[in-house]
Protein backbone atom coordinates (compact mmCIF):
# COMPACT_ATOMS: atom_id res chain seq x y z
CA UNK A 1 0.00 0.00 0.00
CA UNK A 2 1.25 3.68 -0.38
CA UNK A 3 -0.42 6.48 0.87
CA UNK A 4 -0.40 9.84 0.46
CA UNK A 5 1.85 10.13 -2.92
CA UNK A 6 1.42 14.14 -4.07
CA UNK A 7 3.79 14.43 -6.77
CA UNK A 8 4.78 15.50 -10.48
CA UNK A 9 7.57 13.73 -12.41
CA UNK A 10 9.46 16.51 -15.02
CA UNK A 11 9.93 15.13 -18.13
CA UNK A 12 12.41 13.85 -18.80
CA UNK A 13 13.94 13.15 -15.05
CA UNK A 14 15.78 10.28 -13.98
CA UNK A 15 14.19 9.49 -10.28
CA UNK A 16 15.99 7.43 -7.90
CA UNK A 17 12.82 5.51 -5.87
CA UNK A 18 14.41 4.47 -2.25
CA UNK A 19 12.18 2.92 0.69
CA UNK A 20 12.46 0.73 3.04
CA UNK A 21 11.32 -3.15 2.18
CA UNK A 22 7.84 -3.53 1.49
CA UNK A 23 7.64 0.87 1.28
CA UNK A 24 5.61 0.18 -1.20
CA UNK A 25 8.40 0.66 -4.21
CA UNK A 26 7.43 -2.24 -6.56
CA UNK A 27 3.75 -1.44 -5.70
CA UNK A 28 4.04 1.78 -7.15
CA UNK A 29 5.32 0.55 -10.70
CA UNK A 30 2.32 -1.91 -10.74
CA UNK A 31 -0.08 0.76 -10.16
CA UNK A 32 1.62 2.70 -12.90
CA UNK A 33 1.63 -0.38 -15.18
CA UNK A 34 -1.88 -0.78 -14.93
CA UNK A 35 -1.56 -3.72 -12.94
CA UNK A 36 -2.75 -2.88 -9.56
CA UNK A 37 -5.99 -0.61 -8.85
CA UNK A 38 -5.73 2.94 -7.09
CA UNK A 39 -7.87 5.40 -5.82
CA UNK A 40 -7.10 9.32 -6.88
CA UNK A 41 -5.13 10.25 -9.89
CA UNK A 42 -2.27 8.51 -11.86
CA UNK A 43 -1.60 10.00 -14.89
CA UNK A 44 1.31 9.19 -17.66
CA UNK A 45 1.59 11.76 -20.10
CA UNK A 46 -1.45 13.10 -19.27
CA UNK A 47 -3.22 10.43 -19.66
CA UNK A 48 -4.94 8.54 -16.64
CA UNK A 49 -3.47 5.20 -16.54
CA UNK A 50 -6.65 3.31 -15.63
CA UNK A 51 -7.68 4.47 -18.91
CA UNK A 52 -4.60 3.59 -20.85
CA UNK A 53 -4.66 0.29 -23.19
CA UNK A 54 -1.37 -1.61 -23.67
CA UNK A 55 0.86 1.29 -22.99
CA UNK A 56 3.73 -0.76 -23.46
CA UNK A 57 2.73 -1.23 -27.02
CA UNK A 58 1.99 2.51 -27.44
CA UNK A 59 5.62 3.45 -26.83
CA UNK A 60 4.91 4.74 -23.66
CA UNK A 61 5.93 2.63 -20.75
CA UNK A 62 9.28 0.14 -20.18
CA UNK A 63 8.57 -1.80 -17.45
CA UNK A 64 11.69 -4.02 -16.09
CA UNK A 65 10.67 -6.28 -13.30
CA UNK A 66 12.49 -7.43 -10.24
CA UNK A 67 12.23 -10.62 -11.73
CA UNK A 68 12.27 -12.18 -14.49
CA UNK A 69 12.23 -15.48 -15.35
CA UNK A 70 12.19 -18.10 -19.02
CA UNK A 71 12.00 -21.53 -18.59
CA UNK A 72 13.09 -22.27 -22.44
CA UNK A 73 16.62 -22.11 -23.73
CA UNK A 74 16.97 -19.03 -26.04
CA UNK A 75 20.34 -17.56 -27.17
CA UNK A 76 20.94 -14.04 -25.35
CA UNK A 77 20.58 -12.34 -28.88
CA UNK A 78 17.55 -14.16 -29.73
CA UNK A 79 16.26 -12.53 -26.24
CA UNK A 80 17.45 -9.25 -26.47
CA UNK A 81 16.25 -8.60 -29.90
CA UNK A 82 12.62 -9.43 -29.28
CA UNK A 83 13.04 -5.56 -27.43
CA UNK A 84 12.39 -4.61 -30.81
CA UNK A 85 8.69 -6.07 -31.02
CA UNK A 86 6.66 -2.63 -31.15
CA UNK A 87 8.83 -2.14 -34.56
CA UNK A 88 7.82 -5.76 -36.05
CA UNK A 89 5.40 -7.72 -34.33
CA UNK A 90 6.75 -10.87 -32.07
CA UNK A 91 6.13 -13.49 -34.69
CA UNK A 92 7.75 -11.40 -38.05
CA UNK A 93 11.69 -12.03 -38.92
CA UNK A 94 13.73 -9.82 -37.62
CA UNK A 95 16.33 -8.05 -40.23
CA UNK A 96 19.97 -7.76 -39.86
CA UNK A 97 19.66 -4.01 -38.92
CA UNK A 98 17.54 -5.02 -36.07
CA UNK A 99 20.61 -7.69 -35.06
CA UNK A 100 23.41 -4.99 -35.09
CA UNK A 101 20.69 -3.01 -32.41
CA UNK A 102 20.50 -5.74 -29.93
CA UNK A 103 24.43 -6.41 -30.40
CA UNK A 104 24.93 -2.43 -29.63
CA UNK A 105 22.58 -2.68 -26.51
CA UNK A 106 24.26 -5.82 -25.18
CA UNK A 107 27.47 -3.98 -25.86
CA UNK A 108 26.35 -0.67 -24.08
CA UNK A 109 25.36 -3.10 -21.37
CA UNK A 110 28.95 -4.56 -21.03
CA UNK A 111 27.88 -7.90 -21.91
CA UNK A 112 28.66 -7.76 -25.69
CA UNK A 113 30.64 -11.75 -24.98
CA UNK A 114 27.34 -13.25 -24.06
CA UNK A 115 25.60 -12.82 -27.12
CA UNK A 116 25.66 -16.53 -28.40
CA UNK A 117 25.16 -17.83 -24.79
CA UNK A 118 22.33 -19.73 -23.69
CA UNK A 119 20.05 -16.97 -21.38
CA UNK A 120 18.82 -20.18 -18.93
CA UNK A 121 22.21 -20.83 -17.96
CA UNK A 122 23.31 -16.96 -17.36
CA UNK A 123 24.31 -16.10 -13.51
CA UNK A 124 21.33 -14.13 -12.21
CA UNK A 125 23.20 -10.33 -12.41
CA UNK A 126 24.14 -11.77 -15.93
CA UNK A 127 20.42 -12.35 -16.42
CA UNK A 128 19.82 -8.81 -15.30
CA UNK A 129 21.91 -7.38 -17.87
CA UNK A 130 20.71 -8.81 -20.64
CA UNK A 131 16.63 -7.54 -19.47
CA UNK A 132 18.32 -4.57 -19.41
CA UNK A 133 19.50 -4.72 -22.82
CA UNK A 134 16.62 -5.85 -24.24
CA UNK A 135 14.55 -3.43 -22.28
CA UNK A 136 16.87 -0.32 -24.04
CA UNK A 137 15.36 -1.61 -27.35
CA UNK A 138 11.85 -1.16 -26.68
CA UNK A 139 12.63 2.72 -27.10
CA UNK A 140 9.68 3.61 -24.71
CA UNK A 141 9.11 7.31 -23.57
CA UNK A 142 8.91 5.91 -19.53
CA UNK A 143 11.39 3.47 -18.05
CA UNK A 144 10.55 2.25 -14.85
CA UNK A 145 13.04 -0.18 -13.65
CA UNK A 146 12.83 -2.28 -10.60
CA UNK A 147 16.05 -2.58 -8.90
CA UNK A 148 18.12 -3.53 -11.79
CA UNK A 149 21.48 -3.38 -9.95
CA UNK A 150 19.88 -5.80 -7.28
CA UNK A 151 21.94 -8.51 -8.16
CA UNK A 152 25.22 -6.53 -9.81
CA UNK A 153 28.89 -6.44 -8.63
CA UNK A 154 30.25 -2.69 -8.04
CA UNK A 155 31.78 -2.64 -11.30
CA UNK A 156 28.36 -3.35 -13.20
CA UNK A 157 26.31 -1.53 -10.92
CA UNK A 158 28.03 2.21 -11.81
CA UNK A 159 28.09 0.93 -15.17
CA UNK A 160 24.14 0.31 -14.98
CA UNK A 161 23.30 3.66 -13.11
CA UNK A 162 25.37 5.50 -15.65
CA UNK A 163 23.72 3.93 -18.63
CA UNK A 164 20.21 4.47 -17.37
CA UNK A 165 20.80 8.28 -16.42
CA UNK A 166 22.00 8.77 -19.81
CA UNK A 167 19.01 7.36 -21.12
CA UNK A 168 17.30 10.53 -18.92
CA UNK A 169 20.03 13.34 -19.38
CA UNK A 170 21.56 12.43 -23.18
CA UNK A 171 17.90 10.81 -24.49
CA UNK A 172 15.45 12.53 -22.86
CA UNK A 173 13.92 9.75 -21.62
CA UNK A 174 12.18 9.76 -18.02
CA UNK A 175 13.33 7.34 -15.95
CA UNK A 176 11.86 5.69 -12.60
CA UNK A 177 14.86 3.11 -10.69
CA UNK A 178 14.47 1.71 -6.99
CA UNK A 179 16.98 0.99 -5.73
CA UNK A 180 18.28 0.39 -2.14
CA UNK A 181 22.21 1.22 -3.70
CA UNK A 182 22.55 4.70 -2.33
CA UNK A 183 26.16 4.66 -3.20
CA UNK A 184 26.37 5.55 -6.18
CA UNK A 185 23.01 8.14 -6.39
CA UNK A 186 25.45 10.99 -5.37
CA UNK A 187 27.24 11.54 -8.66
CA UNK A 188 24.24 11.36 -10.46
CA UNK A 189 21.42 14.34 -11.30
CA UNK A 190 17.80 14.29 -10.85
CA UNK A 191 15.81 13.51 -7.70
CA UNK A 192 14.84 11.35 -4.94
CA UNK A 193 12.03 9.79 -4.03
CA UNK A 194 11.76 8.42 -0.32
CA UNK A 195 8.87 6.23 0.05
CA UNK A 196 9.52 5.32 3.51
CA UNK A 197 8.18 8.91 4.00
CA UNK A 198 5.19 9.90 5.40
CA UNK A 199 4.80 12.10 3.04
CA UNK A 200 7.19 11.62 0.34
CA UNK A 201 8.21 14.00 -2.02
CA UNK A 202 10.61 14.38 -5.03
CA UNK A 203 13.75 15.93 -3.81
CA UNK A 204 16.82 17.26 -5.65
CA UNK A 205 20.05 14.73 -5.93
CA UNK A 206 22.61 15.73 -3.91
CA UNK A 207 24.95 14.85 -1.45
CA UNK A 208 23.05 16.11 1.40
CA UNK A 209 19.75 14.72 0.22
CA UNK A 210 21.17 11.39 -0.24
CA UNK A 211 22.33 11.28 3.15
CA UNK A 212 19.24 12.35 4.47
CA UNK A 213 17.94 9.55 2.66
CA UNK A 214 20.40 7.04 4.35
CA UNK A 215 20.05 8.29 7.76
CA UNK A 216 15.82 7.95 7.23
CA UNK A 217 16.71 3.82 5.78
CA UNK A 218 19.04 3.21 8.80
CA UNK A 219 16.47 3.95 11.28
CA UNK A 220 13.56 0.99 11.44
CA UNK A 221 10.41 1.76 9.36
CA UNK A 222 7.46 4.09 10.82
CA UNK A 223 5.58 1.22 12.70
CA UNK A 224 8.84 -1.53 13.60
CA UNK A 225 10.36 -1.86 16.44
CA UNK A 226 13.98 -1.47 16.82
N1 LIG B 1 -0.13 -9.19 -3.97
C1 LIG B 1 -0.08 -8.59 -2.78
N2 LIG B 1 -1.09 -8.75 -1.91
C2 LIG B 1 -1.08 -8.15 -0.69
N3 LIG B 1 -0.06 -7.35 -0.28
C3 LIG B 1 0.96 -7.17 -1.11
C4 LIG B 1 1.00 -7.76 -2.40
N4 LIG B 1 2.16 -7.39 -3.01
C5 LIG B 1 2.79 -6.60 -2.12
N5 LIG B 1 2.08 -6.46 -1.00
C6 LIG B 1 2.44 -5.68 0.19
O1 LIG B 1 2.57 -4.30 -0.16
C7 LIG B 1 3.65 -3.72 0.56
C8 LIG B 1 4.61 -3.05 -0.40
O2 LIG B 1 5.27 -4.08 -1.15
P1 LIG B 1 6.25 -3.73 -2.32
O3 LIG B 1 6.61 -5.01 -3.00
O4 LIG B 1 5.70 -2.63 -3.15
O5 LIG B 1 7.52 -3.16 -1.50
P2 LIG B 1 8.95 -2.71 -2.01
O6 LIG B 1 9.20 -1.32 -1.51
O7 LIG B 1 9.10 -2.94 -3.47
O8 LIG B 1 9.88 -3.72 -1.18
P3 LIG B 1 11.32 -4.38 -1.47
O9 LIG B 1 12.34 -3.31 -1.21
O10 LIG B 1 11.38 -5.47 -0.44
O11 LIG B 1 11.33 -4.90 -2.89
C9 LIG B 1 4.28 -4.84 1.39
O12 LIG B 1 3.81 -4.73 2.71
C10 LIG B 1 3.81 -6.10 0.72
O13 LIG B 1 3.70 -7.14 1.65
Amino acid sequence: MVRNLFLCVPVPAFVAVVGHNGSGKTTLFRVLTGQLPYQGSVQLHGQEVRDLRRAASAGLLGYLPQRGSIDFAIAVRELVVMGRYRHHGLLSAYAPADYALADAALARVGVAHLAARDFTQLSGGEQQLVWLAQLSLQDAQVYLLDEPTQQLDVYYRRRVFTLVHDWATRHGKTVLCSTHDLDNLPELSGYLLNLSEPQPQLRVISADSVREARAWLEQAPLGVKS
